[in-house]
């Protein structure tokens, strides 16, 4: 693997970092974990997705996952409930899915539909089954430095910050975005990496400053374009975590977090936009299907990374 670490010289572009190629690498390494969990087990890890409502970005994303699921071999199943379920409604689905012994994973996909209250239903995840890493306990042991379940995004992110860079410990990170989904679960990683982390929010003063302070830069806010080029350490690794759609010319385009076209002169290293951290998260998915799989029959996990 290569190490990032140098200012690029003037003219220079940062190099992509290539989630796709990454999980499809990572892809390899997780299926050659299922004979041995099958020979024991009789049966193949199973993954639930519950999808609640038709929001399209949110039926792009569960299709992706289950075409994945289904192309590495494991078992999955979909559940969609209309736009107006109930909050019972859901709670019945997840009680169910609990008990049932084929399924290993259970991910509901978020946002929720705005009536619905999403916290009630994760904490109803048996943690054992919480592949999205989302659950209280999940949260808590990583803050703990146990991990059991990590956030797929963050687990996704750190792996390629760990390719890129080698030892992250004693590296100066600034986290922009401190959600429960990708922002703290982010932070607690990098700290149990030996990082300095600093976690900046909407409230954070001197931005530009503090961003420019660090060696790593991970991104997550949900608003294109916020870190500009002149914002950035020459030579520092971006992780843009940011999916806007928007239409240029009558054809819809994803943007990131990070103004690419300008951080890419600046940068050492950079997630592109799509075909980043995307992929990961959906690796990171298997990845935990096939973790909580192998606990939930007593075995022992073979490294996965
Ligand atoms: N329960 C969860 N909900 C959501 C999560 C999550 O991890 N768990 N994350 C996001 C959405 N998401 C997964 O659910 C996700 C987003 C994007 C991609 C991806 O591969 N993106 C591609 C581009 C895809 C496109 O063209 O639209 C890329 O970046 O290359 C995967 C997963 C919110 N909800």
């Amino acid at each position: 693997m290569s190490m990032t670490q140098a200012t690029p010289a003037t003219g220079t572009l940062a190099r992509p970092i290539d989630g796709r190629a990454r999980s499809e690498a990572w892809s390899q390494r997780i299926m050659e974990a299922l004979p041995a969990f099958e020979a024991q087990s009789g049966r193949c890890p199973g993954l639930a997705a519950v999808l609640v409502g038709d929001d399209p970005a949110s039926e792009v994303y569960v299709g992706a996952k289950l075409r994945m699921t289904e192309k590495m071999g494991l078992h999955s199943l979909r559940h969609v409930l209309p736009q107006d379920a109930t909050q019972e409604g859901l709670m019945a689905l997840i009680a169910d899915l609990n008990a049932d012994p084929t399924i290993d994973g259970i991910l509901l996909q978020l946002p929720l539909p705005a009536h619905l209250d999403a916290g009630p239903v994760l904490r109803a995840i048996d943690p054992a089954k919480d592949v999205d890493g989302l659950h209280p306990l999940n949260a808590g042991l990583l803050a703990a430095g146990e991990p059991a379940l990590i956030s797929c995004t963050p687990l996704g992110c750190l792996m390629l910050l760990k390719d890129t860079l080698g030892d992250l410990s004693g590296r100066d990170a600034i986290m922009i975005g401190t959600s429960v989904m990708v922002g703290k679960p982010m932070v607690q990683l990098l700290l149990a990496e030996g990082a300095t982390v600093t976690a900046a929010h909407k409230f954070t003063r001197d931005l530009p400053e503090k961003v420019r302070a660090a060696e790593i830069v991970i991104v997550a806010t949900g608003r294109a374009g916020l870190v500009r080029g002149d914002w950035l350490r020459p030579g520092a690794t971006v992780i843009d975590i940011g999916m806007t759609r928007t239409q240029v010319e009558g054809k819809t385009r994803l943007l990131g977090d990070v103004a690419y076209d300008e951080a890419v002169e600046v940068a050492g290293a950079i997630t592109p936009v799509p075909g980043g951290v995307g992929p990961m998260t959906i690796m990171a998915l298997m990845h935990n299907t096939v973790l909580a799989a192998y606990r939930r029959e007593g075995m022992t996990p073979p490294a996965m990374g």
